[in-house]
């Protein structure tokens, strides 16, 4: 497949912010938080990329770094072959930059965030449709609208077209702002924390519905998510990839049932043994794997491996950056324990 043939590829893709010191630090230098760090990744039509990680391990910023929202301060990102960054700074670029951001949209934790509270559900849906189709006429909008608030069980749907957001329930809100995202016809759609403030027993029908309209709508998505069960969910069902991340790196990715059947990197296990009703059958230890709870402070990551000082099998091998390693096809990890004959055998583990 060539670069043109994924909707989206980010190749060594850094995001590093400087925060600046607070008004007693005025002559510190400004501190860097490493939000991602050296990450590559493909994203091809139709395809499902769930990324997971705790709290603060860059899965937003690797989001909006892959639509385009976010100026990576490394490497680069393009969009069917088409370097995002270089559409903006050029100027006749192949692919104009609005025409990119078009094709990339994103759905919130907070749909509310994405509607306009003033606006009713007819005037929100009708806007993307201006957009795409400006040749339909008001009737022709107002019949694809109906068409899509019934789609997603939303009826009568004259009721609801006229409904503001404030009269729409949480699950309804993600409902519209998902339908809004998809009538700009995207390539890819951000959806992050997508399903995470709805009830438990709604989360589930949301997940179908998006991938029930990514068949219709043939888009890809980009699910972002701090829960491995609603993760493996949504992509083992697109037959999708999982990635793991943390502080900042990809450490693992792979088919979502390769993935969770061979788990190849550390903190992956370490995540399924927090989740367990992804195997609600196999008893597992009631002690945390890890050998502490800290997290480390991205703006001062630990050295080599990131997770090495958490991590229950590190050794002295793993204060060195362990390479991306192929495990699998499509499955990738960084750890040096993917490596049969890597010194990390023979090197002695870290004392507690
Ligand atoms: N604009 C910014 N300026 C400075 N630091 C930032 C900025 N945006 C994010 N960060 C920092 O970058 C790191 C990654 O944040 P990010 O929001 O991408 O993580 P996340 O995994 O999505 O976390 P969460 O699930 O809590 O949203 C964090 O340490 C965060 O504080």
């Amino acid at each position: 497949m060539s670069s043109s043939d994924h909707v989206v590829s980010l190749e060594g893709v850094n995001v590093h912010f400087e925060e600046e010191q607070g008004f007693l630090d005025v002559f510190s230098d400004p501190e860097t938080v490493r939000a991602v760090d050296d990450i590559s990744l493909e994203i091809a039509e139709n395809d499902v990329v769930a990324l997971v990680g705790e709290s603060g391990c860059g899965k937003t910023t690797l989001g909006k770094t892959a639509i385009g929202v976010q100026r990576p301060t490394g490497g680069t990102v393009h969009y069917r072959g088409q370097d995002i960054w270089a559409a903006k700074d050029e100027r006749n670029p192949e692919i104009p930059f609005d025409e990119v951001r078009k094709s990339l949209q994103i759905i919130h934790q907070d749909p509310g965030s994405s509607l306009n509270p003033n606006k009713s559900v007819r005037h929100s849906l009708s806007s993307p449709l201006q957009v795409t189709h400006p040749e339909m006429d008001t009737f022709e909008r107002r019949e694809r609208i109906y068409e899509m608030l019934e789609r997603v069980g939303m009826t009568p749907p004259d009721d609801y077209a006229n409904r503001f957001p404030h009269q729409l329930s949480g699950g309804e809100k993600q409902r519209i702002a998902l339908i809004r995202a998809l009538l700009m016809n995207p390539d890819l759609i951000l959806a992050d924390e997508a399903v995470s403030a709805l009830d438990v027993s709604l989360r589930i029908d949301m997940m179908d519905l998006m991938l029930e309209l990514q068949e219709a709508f043939n888009t890809s998505y980009l699910f972002i998510s701090h829960n491995l069960s609603n993760a493996s969910y949504l992509a083992g069902k697109a037959d999708g990839r999982i990635g793991i991340m943390y502080l900042g790196e990809l450490v693992e990715i792979g088919p979502v049932d390769e993935v969770l059947a061979n788990p190849q990197h550390p903190y992956t296990k370490v995540l399924m043994w927090a989740t367990p009703d992804l195997h609600p059958d196999v008893e597992r230890d009631t002690d945390s794997p890890l050998r502490t709870i800290d997290v480390p402070d991205p703006k001062n990551p630990p050295a080599g491996c990131r997770f090495h000082t958490r991590c229950p099998k590190a050794r002295e091998a793993c204060k060195t950056a362990p390479p991306t390693t192929a495990v699998g096809d499509k499955h990738t990890t960084r750890c040096y324990r993917a490596l049969e004959d890597h010194d990390y055998w023979d090197s002695p583990t870290l004392d507690e």
